[in-house]
């Protein structure tokens, strides 16, 4: 655990994590954790239900308007977007672990030649992700979302696509209501469920958390996997910490709470529905939720799912940009902005936002380098906010 996590931990759950002990210490300690967090998730339950019942449905549609209104924009409006490379960069990583848990899980598979491959994408949106499912070959998608208007979009994109699999579609609040009560087979057991951007809008209440976390679960086949993205709190925290008042960020992205750092944890900050505003360029705006790490991964355990790894977006990228495929789908992607910009059209960052690649660039003057790959500082900034995430299902 590196510095910023244990800075949150303390903070929010006053437990030291000290790190020479031996196996039956950690074990204890495991043991009491659990404890207490189940302690204060019954606290928290009942806070919830007395407090949070009314305002929760008008959060959750607040983001369903929210995803609503987004325009679906072509590939040349897309590319004057100032977030333009963010988003490939964003997408490469979604590229990544969809093609990575797939072949992962069809290397595992006794009979080889079984070609069956199903997948629930929960909060699925516009269908972002459909494409990556095509190339990995699966057989059968199920898409569920709370935005009706965002359903439609992907039933939309799936009906213009080559339609090499079947697929089905759910509007629904899938921290509400059960997926599979919807499905059009009942019986039916997924390879995979991937949640990408989206996990974090269920950190409202606790009886949210539980019914998102069914939803991945309870069809899901045992060896299967759960994995996403979301944001990492214990960067937001960090950063919250950092700057001193209630809002941080920069041109591309802002976060705002209704308190500062010092505010929030003397008054002991919610493990669910710790609420902050979120802006992203052109994309988002609306409110989000802090996700507590140690109980998500404890909701997971209860339904089943046991933690593979969690990493944030930068350790995610170093640990893959190489390997000809990789290196080749970021480039195929654009997932990096070429430093000198070739593209005039596009709107950069402020020049400053280039420091570093210039430097670079300077210091490896004798390596003949003339062009590099990078992301503004901005745009970088707003990456790392991230982790990917991944669950095996062990019963
Ligand atoms: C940032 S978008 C990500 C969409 C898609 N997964 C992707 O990566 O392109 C977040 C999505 O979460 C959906 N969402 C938020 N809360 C939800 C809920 N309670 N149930 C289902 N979907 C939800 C939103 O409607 C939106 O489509």
């Amino acid at each position: 655990m590196d510095s910023r996590s244990s800075n949150y931990h303390r903070n929010h759950d006053d437990d030291d994590d000290g790190g020479d002990r031996n196996d039956n210490h950690r074990h204890h300690y495991k043991h009491r954790k659990y404890q207490y967090h189940s302690e204060r998730i019954r606290y928290q339950n009942q806070y919830d239900n007395q407090t949070s019942n009314s305002q929760s449905s008008s959060i959750s549609s607040i983001v369903a308007n929210h995803y609503n209104s987004i325009h679906n924009n072509d590939i040349q409006e897309r590319k004057k977007s100032r977030i333009y490379y963010m988003r490939n960069f964003n997408n490469w990583v979604k590229s990544i672990i969809i093609r990575d848990t797939i072949k992962l899980l069809r290397s595992e598979r006794d009979d080889k030649n079984d070609t069956e491959f199903i997948v629930h994408d929960l909060a699925c949106g516009k269908g972002g992700d459909l494409t990556k499912y095509e190339k990995s070959q699966i057989t059968h998608f199920i898409g569920s979302d709370i935005a009706s208007v965002s359903i439609e979009h992907c039933k939309e994109r799936y009906g213009n696509s080559r339609k090499y699999f079947k697929a089905e579609f759910i509007n629904a609040d899938c921290s509400r209501e059960l997926i599979k009560d919807k499905l059009s087979d009942p019986n039916i057991r997924f390879d995979m469920t991937s949640c990408q951007f989206s996990f974090h809008y269920c950190f409202e209440s606790y009886d949210q958390v539980r019914t998102m976390v069914r939803n991945a679960s309870e069809c899901l086949k045992i060896g299967g996997i759960f994995c996403g993205t979301m944001p990492d709190s214990i960067e937001v925290m960090r950063r919250l910490k950092e700057c001193g008042t209630n809002q941080f960020g920069n041109d591309v992205y802002s976060i705002k709470f209704d308190k500062t750092y010092d505010e929030m944890t003397a008054a002991g900050i919610s493990l669910f529905g710790a609420k902050y505003d979120f802006h992203l360029e052109e994309v988002v705006d609306c409110p989000e939720f802090l996700v507590y790490f140690p109980i998500m991964e404890e909701i997971c355990e209860s339904y089943g799912l046991k933690l593979i790894f969690k990493k944030r977006f930068d350790e995610f990228y170093e640990e893959n940009r190489e390997g000809d495929d990789n290196s080749r789908l970021l480039n195929f992607m654009e997932a990096l902005e070429k430093y000198p910009p070739k593209d005039r059209e596009r709107p950069m960052g402020k020049p400053e936002d280039y420091r570093h690649i210039r430097e670079y660039l300077q210091n490896s003057s004798g390596q003949s380098i003339n062009t590099i790959g990078t992301l503004s500082k901005s745009e970088w900034e707003a990456v790392t906010l991230y982790l990917v995430f991944s669950f095996r299902k062990v019963f």
